[in-house]
């Protein structure tokens, strides 16, 4: 397994290798010990997965709030995401940045991202699936998160947005909650 940095935030782009034959292909999905040998400690507690029938849908963007901030490993197994995420931690010399990557079901590339980032994604394909394994049990108490065009954050998603959910529609703006985001801006 080969790990890429994204800047320097503390996320990585995984990738597993594939073993292709004449019936298909091999991809071991997640091995704990190449991410402790690589030094990144990530225990999975939960595994989920979403089925997002159109294209240009946007999911998004959600996290975790303390004391139960949740890390993930992201990948996309069917169809390809445009994928972002938000650095959220207040102590974190990258706070406030946006990382984007697409993700292809066909090449099974991965995403780790630790905990306290913001994450969400518009889907590229129609029938697209998203798997997660995740590093915190889902507490819906702590779950929150902020609108896809919320203005201090600025993302720019590739495609015109065709859907949301009504719940994602009705964030409030992420400045309220994180203040140094209104000072300084993505
Ligand atoms: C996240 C989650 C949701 N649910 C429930 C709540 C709701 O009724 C239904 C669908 O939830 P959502 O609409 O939040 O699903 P979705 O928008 O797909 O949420 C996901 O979005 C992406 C961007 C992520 O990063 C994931 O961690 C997760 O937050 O499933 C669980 O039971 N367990 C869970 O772990």
């Amino acid at each position: 397994m080969r790990f890429d940095p994204i800047g320097d935030c503390g996320a990585y782009r995984v990738y597993p290798p594939v073993r292709r034959d004449d019936r298909g292909s091999f991809q071991r999905t997640w091995c704990a010990v190449a991410f402790e040998e690589f030094g990144i400690t990530f225990k999975a507690v939960q595994g989920n997965s979403s089925l997002t029938k159109f294209r240009g849908i946007v999911r998004g963007m959600h996290f975790q709030r303390a004391p139960r901030e949740d890390a993930k490993v992201i990948r996309c197994s069917r169809g390809r995401i445009h994928d972002v995420i938000v650095d959220l931690r207040a102590d974190s010399g990258t706070r406030g940045h946006v990382y984007v990557n697409e993700l292809d079901g066909d090449e099974g590339t991965m995403l780790f991202v630790p905990a306290g980032f913001a994450h969400g994604f518009q889907t590229l394909s129609d029938n697209t699936v998203v798997e997660y394994l995740m590093g915190e049990s889902y507490v819906p108490e702590l779950y929150d998160g902020f609108r896809y065009d919320d203005e201090a954050v600025g993302i720019s998603w590739p495609e015109p947005v065709r859907g949301i959910s009504e719940n994602d529609l009705r964030w409030s703006s992420l400045a309220e909650r994180f203040p140094w985001f209104r000072a300084e801006g993505a």
